[in-house]
């Protein structure tokens, strides 16, 4: 993955811990997902509907299945929501860390084109938390979770206060 500056954590930059943190993996598999997320929601018509199968401390798994609207070339998925579905996975990993968080910055690197039809497997994992930053790595591979190589991403996400969401603007 060809990541810039933004997105590698510095030197010092810890490795994450649930320690302290204020919601748990637990919680999140509870709380299931926004029903009109374009990313996970399962009342949103034409969305990914990423399915996220797995998460703990060290990594986060999903999945969704590239269907005729999420096409940009004919047959093929658009690369916009293939970079979709990686924010999607790499910020269930940064809320599993117990931080509520949001993309600052995104990177991709398409290496594969991903077929109408075919599900693209997710994986995620934090790479190093400074303050409020929260390093990121992940990739999409087709067809099964050791499948080719598709997308790889890596982001920072930063840390947000709980008015981040509720505040009128
Ligand atoms: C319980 C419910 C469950 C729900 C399911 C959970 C799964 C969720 C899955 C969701 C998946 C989908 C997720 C989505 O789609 S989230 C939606 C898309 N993202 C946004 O809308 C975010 C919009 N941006 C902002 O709100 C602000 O800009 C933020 C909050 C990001 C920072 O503004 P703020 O005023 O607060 O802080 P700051 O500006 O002092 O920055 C702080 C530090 O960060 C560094 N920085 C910032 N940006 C960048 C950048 N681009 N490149 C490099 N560095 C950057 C900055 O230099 C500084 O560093 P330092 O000077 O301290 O060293």
């Amino acid at each position: 993955m060809t990541a810039s500056a933004a997105t590698t954590p510095p030197p010092g930059a810890t490795v994450p811990t649930l320690a302290g943190a204020t919601i748990t993996p637990g919680d999140l598999m509870r709380a299931g997902s926004y029903d009109m997320c374009f990313g996970c929601g399962t009342g949103h018509e034409t969305g990914l509907r990423v399915q996220r199968t797995a998460f703990d401390e060290d990594v986060v798994l999903g999945h969704f299945l590239v269907t005729d609207q999420h096409q940009g070339a004919p047959g093929l998925a658009h690369g916009g929501l293939l970079a979709t579905a990686m924010d999607e996975i790499l910020g269930t990993a940064a809320w599993s860390l117990g931080k509520m968080a949001v993309t600052g910055r995104l990177e991709t690197d398409f290496r594969a084109p991903v077929p109408v039809g075919s599900t693209l497997y997710l994986k995620a994992w934090c790479t190093g938390v400074e303050g409020r930053k929260i390093y990121l790595s992940g990739e999409g591979r087709l067809g099964d979770p050791d499948g080719p190589l598709a997308v790889q991403a890596a982001a920072l996400f930063v840390e947000v206060p709980r008015e981040h969401f509720t505040k009128e603007r």
